[in-house]
């Protein structure tokens, strides 16, 4: 790197600066359109959004993987555009699909990072060493990936992306297909890379995963963020958990008497109170608490109340409460074009 792009990097503070990305692909698709975001550095960071919304084509804009057709990216300093090399040598890129060679051991698939990012030969056993023991795979460091779970095979992208040491790391729906205890695990390595100092960049599917991980997230839909904050401060839109109450008989009318019923018990403000399928639910920062009084009013109402759940919001949540819309999936899979449309735009 030339003392003059060193320079440059030094001076910036801010990890990514995005203005007015638009990124349409050759057919048309206009897949993100006017991102503006300032991440500092440090900051663990999500979009969170459903399939289709444009996470993934947002990820590759500002990895340098495809070039935005409108505004201006900046990666720890460096123009995405101008610089894009200076950019990747700044990054760590753990993308959707697992990037691992199964010919080769774990520990050669890290070697083999490191020969790709000109990591020095000197010093590089031990890093190899850190990296397999901060990924929980040193007990494995020389056996092939082929008889890997999901997890041990993710944990090594997350190694793999590291070999450079980067300020700043990508991770394009990490967890998603990983059983709850493996995805719990990639989160701790998560947790821990951010606590060192790294800017952690990550998209999800999940409000649960942006919940535990990031400071901040932006919540993305067709292709454009359309709210920005902590997680705690989007999850109080939806007003707290959710109680839903699950009758013996739900018909319209039946529904319809068990709002009264809510609203007339007093326990929950009557914007709170939604009919459902089944019957009704309250989003309550009280959910928990009042619930079981509220089981008694309806049964005195002489309602047989069959289920009756307290769980915490959902991504379908908090975009109702945005958008009034729920967070239906835009396209289908069969639907995605194939890798030519891609390196159509592609560098
Ligand atoms: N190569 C391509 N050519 C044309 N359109 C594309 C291409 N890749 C993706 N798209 C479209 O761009 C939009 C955004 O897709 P993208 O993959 O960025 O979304 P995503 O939020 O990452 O979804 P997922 O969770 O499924 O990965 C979708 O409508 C998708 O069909």
């Amino acid at each position: 790197m030339s003392a003059e792009t060193t320079e440059r990097r030094k001076a910036s503070s801010t990890a990514i600066t995005a203005r007015n990305v638009e990124l349409t692909y050759s057919d048309g698709t206009r897949a993100v359109r006017d991102i503006d975001l300032d991440i500092p550095q440090g900051e663990f960071f999500g979009f969170l959004g459903p399939n289709g919304a444009g996470k993934t084509t947002a990820i590759k804009t500002f990895v340098t993987l495809l070039q935005p057709t409108a505004g201006s990216v900046t990666v720890n300093g460096f123009d995405v555009g101008e610089d894009p090399r200076a950019v990747r040598s700044s990054i760590g890129y753990m993308a959707q699909e697992t990037s691992v060679d199964e010919e080769l051991t774990a520990r050669e698939n890290i070697q083999y990072a490191c020969e790709i990012y000109g990591v020095p030969r000197s010093g590089r056993v031990e890093r190899i060493d850190d990296l397999l023991a901060l990924v929980d795979l040193a007990d494995v460091a020389d056996k092939q990936p082929s008889g890997f779970s999901g997890g041990m095979k993710k944990r090594l992208d997350v190694a793999t992306a590291l070999v450079h040491e980067p300020p700043l790391v990508f991770l394009d729906e990490p967890t998603t297909g990983l059983d709850p205890r493996a995805r719990l695990c990639l989160w701790e390595h998560f947790r821990e890379i951010n606590e060192q100092g790294t800017t952690m960049f990550l998209t999800t599917q999940y409000l649960e995963e942006a919940d535990e991980l990031c400071d901040r997230l932006s919540v993305i839909q067709n292709g454009q963020l359309i709210a920005t904050d902590s997680p705690n401060a989007l999850k109080s839109q939806v007003g707290g958990d959710i109680l839903g109450i699950t009758l013996e008989d739900p018909t319209a009318e039946q529904r319809a008497h068990a709002q009264r019923v809510v609203r007339e018990s007093g326990l929950f403000e009557e914007d709170t109170i939604e009919p459902t399928d089944e019957g009704v639910a309250i989003a309550s920062e009280h959910a928990r608490r009042e619930g079981t009084d509220l089981l008694v009013a309806l049964r005195e109402a002489g309602f047989t109340v069959t289920g009756f759940d307290v769980r915490s919001p959902t991504l379908d949540d908090v975009f109702l409460a945005i958008t009034g819309e729920t967070a239906s999936e835009e396209t289908a899979d069969e639907d995605q074009p194939d890798d030519t449309v891609q390196t159509a735009v592609s560098r």
